[in-house]
């Protein structure tokens, strides 16, 4: 189980965050939404101790998540990716296995295996020898997602994994993100996207500041937690 307790940041005098506690099983693929500023991005540093906490704390497994960051993996939005880094695909994936491997030792065959397969698995293997730079947006996003699929770690956390994908490659996603759930992952996704797609999502969490509602799709998504986070008409944010 994932615990977040009373966690608040603050940049300066400005609170991006107020106290903000929720609860998340193993096996669930969890939706973060909320307006842009509503401290989704903030959330999740914070609880991986990239930024500093006022208050509170994650527990993974009752173990502070800062003491077992093996057992995260974190995929950033793309604007914090420098996609021009020369890098070829395989070696983005075997960062997954870094951890693991250590940064100058030779990759074990068995690291080699398991990102061979996740590049198989998110259909790139044939690109490996690819440099990066040149992959369209949605076959980079897959390499990213293979690298998080070669760490084996029991908590994946993507920030806005979607922006600039196509929909063979969000299918792809939404189907890896279901064969890890049967495995007893966490995924944790952070999304703009309020279309029909909210129903691939065990629980979402709506947040702005505060956590205003958590819980399945027709408990969160509601006319009243709809204006509570985006302060404006549902019908100029939901289709
Ligand atoms: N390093 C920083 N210094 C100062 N303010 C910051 C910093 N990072 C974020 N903020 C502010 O904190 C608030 C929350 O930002 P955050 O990036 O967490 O929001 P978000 O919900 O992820 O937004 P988006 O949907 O636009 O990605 C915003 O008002 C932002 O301007």
């Amino acid at each position: 189980m994932l615990l977040v307790q009373n966690l608040s940041v603050s940049y300066r005098s400005f609170t991006a965050l107020n106290n903000v506690s929720c609860t998340f099983d193993p096996g669930q693929l969890v939706g973060i939404f909320g307006p842009n500023g509503g401290g989704k991005s903030t959330l999740v540093k914070a609880m991986l101790g990239l930024i500093k906490s006022a208050t509170g704390t994650a527990l993974l497994k009752g173990k502070p998540l800062t003491q077992q960051l093996s057992q995260v993996a974190y995929v950033p939005q793309r604007s914090q990716i420098d996609w021009d880094y020369p890098i070829t695909v395989w070696n983005v994936a075997m960062m997954g296995c870094t951890l693991q491997t250590g940064l100058f030792r030779c990759p074990s065959r068995q690291s080699r295996e398991l990102v061979k397969a996740a590049l198989q698995r998110v259909g790139m293997y044939e690109n490996r020898d690819h440099s990066l730079s040149n992959l369209s947006g949605g076959q980079q996003q897959r390499v990213f997602l293979a690298r998080a699929l070669a760490q084996e770690a029991e908590l994946l956390i993507l920030d806005e994994p979607f922006n600039g994908v196509d929909q063979k490659t969000e299918s792809i996603m939404f189907d890896i993100f279901r064969e890890l759930k049967a495995q007893s992952k966490i995924l944790f996704v952070i999304s703009h996207d309020l279309s029909e797609t909210l129903d691939n999502y065990d629980q979402l969490l709506l947040l702005n500041k505060r956590v205003i509602a958590q819980g399945a799709r027709h408990e969160v998504m509601t006319k009243d937690n709809l204006l509570a986070a985006y302060d404006a008409p549902v019908w100029s944010i939901a289709p």
